[in-house]
């Protein structure tokens, strides 16, 4: 580990430092003015900072249901966001008057309630498909490395939770509620929200008392039970917020960034004695980072992470 005895040898050593710049991912998709002009019709795409990608739910005349365009939309944005190495972090949110009202119920009918099969195997076995795609839908926000703050105004209702629950950060406003409907419209909730919220709230008891009533959970009980770390008192506000939290995080060397969220997700599924071995696997190749003597250099001279430059990742 660096000393203040060794400290000269790894300024030197810096200066041999590859700094490697990759052109955007996203060049189509999303100006560097902050512009949406992504092609997605459900999501807007947008850059509101250096290294930060805001994602908006963008169906507010539709209080963003999740149409079918939504579900494998999702999918392809955040695939690109995971190898977009000019994106380090990202920032979620809802357009319009609340965050989502959930699963899109005008537009599910044919691929949920009129799956396709000769016959029961077959429509099962179709059934199964549909299911495990509408999975992944959020299970891309758990696989992208790129940590993801989701901000969440107003109701965040059904397929809503579960998108939230696949999230490393949750943020709401004052006036934020969740609820966990699926029981409500005849379905046990199948992408997500039984496996993840447990997890994040901790109490199983009021995870069953949710999954099981649907009834609506306010901010102040969020904010006590774990689901969200802060309150603010509106959107603006939490945008803001947000923001300054995504440009902390951003400022942070992204290998160590992606590495803690790889290995807390990691963690979470695993025993300690495995998350340590897969910690200890990870860093005997991420600990050779020039980041490393690079941020430490940073902190024995008293200058702050947004002092230093990182390669891009
Ligand atoms: C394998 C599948 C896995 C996924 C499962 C997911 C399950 C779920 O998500 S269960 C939850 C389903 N959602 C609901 O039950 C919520 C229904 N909506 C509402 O209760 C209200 O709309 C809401 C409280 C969210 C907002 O009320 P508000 O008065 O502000 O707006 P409205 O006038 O009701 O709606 C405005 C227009 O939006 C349309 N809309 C709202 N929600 C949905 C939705 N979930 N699906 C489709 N369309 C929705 C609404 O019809 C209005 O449209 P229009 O009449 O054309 O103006």
């Amino acid at each position: 580990p660096p000393t203040s005895s060794n400290l000269p040898s790894l300024k030197v050593s810096l200066r041999g430092c590859p700094v490697i710049f990759r052109s955007a991912m996203f060049p189509a998709t999303m100006s560097s003015a902050g512009d949406s002009t992504s092609s997605f019709t459900t999501l807007s795409v947008t850059r509101p900072a250096d290294s930060i990608t805001h994602v908006e739910l963008n169906r507010p005349e539709k209080r963003n249901a999740m149409s079918r365009a939504f579900w494998s939309e999702m999918v392809d944005c955040f695939n690109e966001i995971a190898v977009d190495a000019e994106c380090r972090v990202v920032i979620f949110s809802g357009a319009g008057k609340l965050f989502t009202s959930g699963i899109d119920l005008m537009d599910m009918a044919s691929d949920i309630l009129q799956p396709e099969g000769d016959d029961q195997a077959r429509v099962s076995w179709n059934l199964r498909r549909v299911i495990t795609k509408y999975q992944e839908t959020f299970s891309v926000i758990e696989k992208c490395p790129k940590p993801v703050i989701v901000a969440v105004h107003g109701p965040c209702i059904g397929g809503g939770v579960d998108l939230i629950t696949a999230c490393d950060i949750r943020l709401c406003t004052q006036d934020a509620w969740f609820q966990v409907k699926e029981v409500d419209i005849g379905l046990a909730a199948d992408v997500g929200t039984l496996q993840r919220l447990p997890n994040v709230i901790g109490s199983r008891s009021l995870v069953s008392e949710l999954a099981l009533t649907a009834r609506k959970m306010y901010s102040d009980e969020a904010k006590s039970c774990g689901l969200v770390s802060r309150v603010f008192p509106d959107k603006e506000a939490m945008m803001a917020g947000a923001l300054e939290m995504a440009g902390e995080i951003a400022a942070r060397s992204p290998v160590a960034v992606q590495g803690t969220k790889i290995n807390l997700v990691y963690s979470r599924d695993h025993g300690v004695t495995e998350g340590l071995n897969y910690m200890a696997t990870w860093n005997m190749s991420m600990l050779q980072t020039h980041d490393l003597m690079k941020s430490a250099q940073a902190a024995i001279e008293k200058k702050g992470p947004k002092e230093v430059i990182f390669s891009k990742l």
